[in-house]
C-alpha cells in the first residue's frame, strides 16, 4: 500500500531551548511538537547539546560490540521479549540488536559489559552511559511539552517517574545487491517515546496515516522523534503512533541506536480523566506494558493489525 513521495518530516530545533518550560521559545518548539505529533507522531529534532565526541563515539562503541563473536554477544540473550541481544532471523538476516536496560546507570550498564568483556571495557560502559544520558534530556524536554500541550501537568511526576530508558543498538548488513532488502519488518513501537540515531547510511521508513512512506534521512546533528502504542494510548489517540520499517539497499551497513522511553513493570497505563469526553470516548482499558508486550510476541499479537487494541481496545 501507498508509494515512496518526496515528503519530508517536520524539523524542530531544540538548540537554543534552555530546560525553562514558560519561556516564549519553549511554548512556540512545544506547538511544533504537537503538531507533529498529532500528524506524524514523529519530528526531526535538532539537538546540539551532545557533544560531537560523543555523538561519534557512540558509533565506535556500537561496531565493538557487534564485531564480537557470535557466542559472545548470545551472551546476552535476555528472557525479557526485546532486551538483549536478538538477531540473525531467517525473516530478517540482515538485522541485530542489543537492548541495554537501564542505560543512564552506570552500574547497570558496567555490569552487562563485564558479560561480554569480563576484563571490562570502559570506553563502551563510558559511551553508552553518556550518550543515553544526554539523549534522555531530549525525552524528558519532548515528554514535558507533550504533558503540558494536553493539560495534564498534574501527572507528570507521575508520567516521568513510571518509566525507565533502554537503550537499544542495531546493526543491519548491507545487502549488497542492487535489490532493496528488509532489514526491519513494519510496526509500531510499543513504548512511550523512541528517539533514534543514526550512522549516515539512510534505510529508515515512516507511513504516514494516508499510506505513504516518506524516506527519512536525518543529519548528524539531528534525532528522530517518535511515540509508540503506550503513548498512543495515555493521550486516548490524541497523538499518532506511526508504522515505520527499514529498507536496506547498497554495500555498507546501517548502524542504529534507540533510546526507549518505557513503562516500568506493574504501572498501569490509563488515560487520564481529562483525555475522555463525547469526542474521544475511551481507546483502551487500562493495561500493564509487560503483559502487553507478553502478548504482542504470541502468534495473534504478531498477527494483528493493531496488538493494542486486540490485547485492551475498548
Ligand atoms: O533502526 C532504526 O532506525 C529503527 C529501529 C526501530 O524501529 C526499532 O528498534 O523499533
Ligand atoms: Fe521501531
Amino acid at each position: 500500500m501507498g508509494s515512496e513521495t518526496s515528503l519530508k518530516l517536520p524539523i524542530i530545533d531544540f538548540s537554543n531551548l534552555g530546560k525553562n518550560p514558560g519561556a516564549a521559545e519553549w511554548d512556540l518548539v512545544k506547538l511544533q511538537v504537537r503538531k507533529a505529533l498529532e500528524e506524524y507522531g514523529c519530528f526531526e529534532a535538532l539537538f546540539d547539546k551532545i557533544p560531537a565526541e560523543i555523538r561519534k563515539a557512540i558509533f565506535g562503541a556500537v561496531e565493538d560490540f557487534f564485531d564480537l563473536p557470535l557466542e559472545t554477544k548470545r551472551l546476552n540473550a535476555s528472557q525479557k521479549p526485546f532486551h538483549g541481544y536478538l538477531g540473525q532471523y531467517p525473516k530478517v538476516p540482515l538485522f541485530e540488536s542489543l537492548g541495554i536496560d537501564d542505560a543512564t546507570i552506570a552500574e547497570e550498564v558496567e555490569s552487562m559489559t563485564r558479560i561480554l568483556w569480563p576484563q571490562g571495557n570502559q570506553n563502551f560502559s563510558n559511551t553508552i552511559v553518556s550518550f543515553s544520558e544526554q539523549v534522555s534530556e531530549l525525552d524528558h524536554m519532548v515528554r514535558r511539552m507533550i504533558v503540558e500541550s494536553l493539560g495534564l501537568e498534574k501527572y507528570l511526576d507521575e508520567h516521568m517517574n513510571s518509566t525507565y530508558h533502554l537503550l537499544r543498538v542495531m546493526k543491519y548488513k548491507a545487502p549488497e545487491t542492487t535489490e532493496t532488502k528488509l532489514g526491519l519488518r513494519s510496526h509500531t513501537d510499543k513504548n512511550i517515546v523512541t528517539i533514534l540515531y543514526q550512522n549516515q547510511v539512510d534505510g529508515l521508513e515512516l507511513q504516514t496515516k494516508d499510506g505513504s512512506w516518506i524516506d527519512l534521512k536525518p543529519t548528524p546533528d539531528s534525532f528522530v522523534v517518535m511515540i509508540g502504542d503506550s503513548l498512543y494510548a495515555w493521550a486516548n489517540g490524541r497523538l499518532h503512533s506511526p508504522h515505520h520499517r527499514v529498507m536496506m539497499r547498497g554495500n555498507a551497513a546501517r548502524y542504529s541506536v534507540g533510546l526507549f522511553s518505557v513503562p516500568k513493570a506493574g504501572y498501569m497505563i490509563k488515560a487520564p480523566e481529562e483525555m475522555i469526553d463525547e469526542e474521544h470516548p475511551l481507546l483502551f482499558k487500562p493495561f500493564d506494558f509487560v503483559q502487553f508486550l507478553g502478548f504482542y510476541y504470541t502468534e495473534a499479537g504478531q498477527r494483528a493489525q493493531s496488538a493494542l487494541k486486540s490485547y485492551c481496545g475498548v
